[in-house]
């Protein structure tokens, strides 16, 4: 974990721009910051990247950039974009290079490359967002060399250099202005402020599980989806439910009848709790996938 913070504290010196990547579903609990105030400068320009937007009605999108642009925002100098790492958009692609290109960074000099360092709290799809830049770019400038390192004066050269004491490496985005990203991003903690905030972080899988979070963060979905009265997502988990008053616990029984999780020979009901557990992950895992529709977690 030192080693992670350490990391990232360098490559967070080195950058010109942050790229923040979020889960669009929950743009304010997916915030990255633990360390941003201590390790960034105020200076640094920022953009919020509302990845996973194919999980969230359009509307519900637009609202969730506008409270973002409200409330998280004040007086700094960011930006608030949707992207979907899995149902890619070109106009995602190019509001991403044309906000890069424009965002006023401290040093823009033809020379020197303005870095920029993709950030987020884990499984938000940093990684997913990071590839796809780097192959619409060599598809973009097949001819242009795009591997580079750079090394602590922030050049950036094509290959490795012998007597670099420390380089990192990433792509080209832009050439004019020039613009580079770093390949591999930097992973930040999540902030936990309430029970509610860790439910629904564990939900959207950026904090990892454990048994019993399994067992809580179910339930806590499940009486989302009753409080919506969310007929589609009980279809799609493969129930019907007739009143709306039925307990997150009763829902969690009829999902692991549906998908046979309780087994037969188990007639003394030892076993309930790990088969309820293991409908639990398969409900999460639906919900992760975004195959129990689109919705927010955040109002
Ligand atoms: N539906 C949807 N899923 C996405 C999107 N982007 C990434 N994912 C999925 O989210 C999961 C996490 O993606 P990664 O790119 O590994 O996320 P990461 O932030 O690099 O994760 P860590 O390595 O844990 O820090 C993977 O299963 C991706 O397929 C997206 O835009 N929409």
């Amino acid at each position: 974990m030192y080693k992670a913070s350490k990391e990232i504290k360098e490559k967070l010196l080195v950058a010109d721009i942050i790229v923040e990547v979020r889960d669009a579903r929950i743009p304010f609990t997916s915030a990255a910051v633990a360390e941003f105030s201590q390790l960034t400068s105020h200076m640094t320009p920022k953009i919020i990247l509302l990845n996973k937007s194919d999980l969230l009605e359009p509307m519900l999108l637009t609202k969730a950039m506008r409270r973002l642009a409200e409330n998280d925002l004040k007086g700094s100098l960011r930006y608030v974009l949707p992207f979907s790492c899995k149902q890619v958009k070109p106009s995602h692609i190019s509001s991403v290079l044309d906000t890069l290109a424009g965002v006023p960074v401290r040093r823009r000099l033809k020379s020197l490359p303005t870095k920029v360092i993709v950030v987020g709290v884990p499984n938000v799809g940093k990684s997913s967002f990071i590839n796809l830049m780097q192959r619409h770019c060599r598809n973009r400038w097949k001819d242009i060399p795009l591997e580079h390192t750079i090394d602590d004066s922030g050049v950036a050269k094509v290959g490795k250099h012998p007597g670099v004491t420390k380089h990192v490496t990433g792509f080209v985005v832009s050439h004019q202005p020039y613009i580079y990203m770093l390949d591999s991003p930097g992973v930040m903690y999540p902030r936990v402020d309430s029970w509610e905030s860790g439910m629904k972080l564990i939900i959207t899988g950026c904090i990892r599980d454990h048994s019993t979070d399994s067992l809580a963060a179910c339930q806590f979905l499940l009486n989302m989806l009753i409080e919506r009265k969310d007929s589609v997502a009980m279809s799609k988990l493969g129930i019907e439910i007739d009143d709306w008053s039925i307990s997150a616990h009763q829902v969690l029984r009829k999902v692991a009848h549906r998908i046979h999780a309780f087994q037969k020979e188990d007639k003394e009901h030892q076993q309930e709790n790990e088969d309820l557990l293991r409908t639990c992950i398969y409900i999460l895992r639906k919900f992760r996938q975004g195959s129990l529709g689109c919705f927010p977690l955040e109002e």
